[in-house]
């Protein structure tokens, strides 16, 4: 129907902040207002003395909104605050990690450390609570006292070692030591800093211990076709007040053998019949031709015998403990499988790792290099080395819960070579994390998840939810989201030195799930965080030909990478 010429016209009507409907008026076209006109007048500027309330609510709901911004910044900074301490602390904790692997080398070879350390100057309890140094922050003074007494006694007992080597000159580890000084120095880092010899003993005959000698390896850089040794330690230089970048820090490493591999161990992909028969193969061939010692997994010893009791030289673990000392034992990892062999390969080696040569029998193959059909070939030439190999690095993880007392009382460390996954698992709400790196809050993924991937990962997970693909040489830790429910979310790429924090906020209507290599999930509930860093043990990957060329030729052969038809020369062309 249409309205009255006279008549004030309601022209719109809206819902107020109230949630009652306001209206608003407009004037009739001759001027004059009727009675009824002033009646909705009157109506009118009850209305608008109405909304001036509704205005002084408004003021309040700013006021309000002021506070609660205010409220949230606190609760940011505070979080930043503590993500900066686990930050901190995760530091501490790797170098912890790495102190005590040092430690357990000088134990290793007969010398207990903490027993030097609680006769020669700490009081017991100190003592005892030193092997809790790197959980507790205030404890850092320790910590550096605790350094600088290790290399004191590392130094003690190399000069020990080295008075005693004329007197025991058959003895094998000290003539390790003397190579050790020989050839370490300025030019490259040699296998024996970082491996030592493992003396110690285990009773058991399945894990054998007469050939404990880990054969010796250097590491050296090149680039630019420049194969010497010197590695430069300089990455920046500083001449005359400039800064130079001449030395890069990623250069393609070749790693030679000092004396010969003795020692494999052979990984292989389950329940595949021509992994089975190949394993067998490689198996005799390494032993009669290469004479080496060969380990395998418990599974594959089993499969081995059934096939023939010539396996029997195979030597396998009986428990995780002896899994722990593998890296001490084995020269070489051979793996036969696709990429979650090699995966699993290095979940394996919790601390250092030895070279892993991976054969490929998968359908995609993106860290396997090496055609099986010519295991031959290829284990010769590393067997003999120099060979490029690629240091893939690796996240360490620990998963920090609500009702922990402290920051330093952690789940882990969980060690992944591809990513670690934290998504809404059978949930069907949104996840909801708020995520730190440092101690700056990065942003709050809402969505299915988020990924935080190596660069060796950048090719799996994280390329599939939109994540860009880096060379594995890159030193980064790629974040990127899954699904985001939200436009303008794109995947970053961070320096490998941050920790990076993800917490489940307490609001959050789920709880997340963290995976680990797609593997061994872990639930986190609201308040529960995961913390996140770069491991000190990477995986070095034997190359085919070197990290680059390998890289460029997975992601054409696995994923024909910008695959097009060449345009043809016929057609229209720029004058
Ligand atoms: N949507 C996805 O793409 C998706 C989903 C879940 C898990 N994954 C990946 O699977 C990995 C576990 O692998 P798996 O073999 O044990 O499980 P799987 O058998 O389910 O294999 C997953 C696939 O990912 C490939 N892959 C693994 N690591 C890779 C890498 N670094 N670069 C390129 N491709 C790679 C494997 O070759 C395989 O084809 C996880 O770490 C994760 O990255 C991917
Ligand atoms: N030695 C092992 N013991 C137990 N599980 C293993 C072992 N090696 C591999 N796996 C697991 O078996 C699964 C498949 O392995 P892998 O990816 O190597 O083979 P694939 O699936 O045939 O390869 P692709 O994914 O390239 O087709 C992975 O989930 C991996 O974690």
């Amino acid at each position: 129907m249409a309205p009255s010429k006279n008549s004030t016209v309601i022209t719109s009507t809206s819902l107020n902040y109230a949630g009652e409907p306001s209206v608003s008026c407009s004037q009739p076209e001759n001027g004059f207002l009727n009675s009824i006109s002033l009646l909705s007048s009157e109506k009118a500027v009850q209305e608008l003395l109405q909304q001036s309330s509704v205005q002084s609510t408004d003021d309040h709901l700013m006021e309000f909104a002021d506070a609660m911004r205010t409220v949230a910044k606190a609760l940011r900074r505070a979080a930043e605050g503590k993500a900066s301490a686990q930050a901190e602390a995760a530091e501490w904790k790797r170098k912890y990690e790495l102190e005590r692997a040092h430690n357990l080398h000088l134990e290793h070879k007969g010398y207990n450390f903490y027993e030097k350390l609680q006769s020669s100057w700490i009081p017991s309890s100190l003592c005892n609570a030193m092997g809790m140094i790197g959980f507790m922050l205030p404890c850092v003074f320790f910590l550096e006292i605790f350094k600088q007494r290790g290399r004191e006694v590392s130094e003690e007992q190399s000069s020990k070692e080295t008075n005693s080597i004329g007197e025991r000159t058959e003895n094998l580890a000290s003539q390790s030591n003397e190579q050790s000084e020989q050839c370490c120095g300025m030019n490259g880092i040699c296998s024996h800093e970082v491996l030592r010899d493992d003396e110690s003993c285990s009773d058991s005959k399945v894990f054998p211990n007469k050939f404990t000698r880990k054969a010796s390896f250097k590491l050296s850089w090149w680039c630019n076709g420049d194969d010497s040794d010197q590695h430069k330690h300089d990455i920046v230089s500083f001449e005359r007040g400039n800064i130079t970048t001449a030395e890069r820090s990623s250069k393609q490493i070749a790693l030679k053998w000092e004396s010969q591999p003795q020692t494999v161990i052979i990984l292989t992909k389950p329940n595949s019949i021509s992994v089975r028969i190949l394993c067998a193969e490689m198996v005799r061939w390494l032993r009669e031709q290469k004479k080496l010692n060969i380990y395998v997994e418990p599974r594959v010893r089993a499969e081995l015998l059934t096939e023939s009791s010539i396996f029997n030289f195979v030597h396998t673990w009986k428990d995780e403990s002896e899994i722990m000392l593998l890296h001490t034992k084995v020269d070489l990892v051979i793996t036969l499988g696709g990429d979650g062999t090699v995966l699993w390969a290095a979940s394996m080696f919790k601390g250092p790792v030895p070279p892993v040569v991976p054969f490929s029998l998968g359908s995609l193959g993106f860290m396997t290099p090496f055609h099986s059909e010519r295991y031959r070939d290829y284990l010769d030439l590393i067997l003999k080395g120099p060979f490029n190999i690629t240091l893939r690095h690796r996240l360490q993880c620990h998963v920090i819960r609500e009702a922990a007392k402290n920051e330093y009382e952690t789940e882990g460390p969980m060690l992944v070579l591809n990513e670690v996954t934290i998504d809404r698992g059978i949930s069907s709400y949104l996840t909801n994390l708020e995520c730190y790196c440092d101690n700056s809050f990065v942003t709050s993924v809402q969505g299915d998840g988020l990924i935080l991937s190596t660069t060796s990962g950048s090719t799996a997970y994280s390329l599939a939810a939109g994540g860009s693909m880096v060379h594995p040489q890159v030193p980064g830790i790629l974040f990127t989201p899954i699904c985001p429910h939200s436009l303008s979310f794109r995947p970053l790429i961070l320096p490998e030195h941050v920790t990076l924090r993800v917490q489940v906020p307490f609001n959050s209507r789920s709880h997340a799930w963290a995976s680990f290599d797609g593997k061994d999930r872990k639930r986190l509930a609201p308040g529960d965080a995961l913390v996140c860093s770069m491991a000190p043990w990477p995986v070095p990957t034997a190359c085919q030909v070197d990290s680059t060329s390998d890289f460029l030729n997975s992601i054409h052969d696995g994923l024909h990478w910008n695959l097009r038809k060449t345009q043809s020369f016929d057609g229209p062309r720029e004058a």
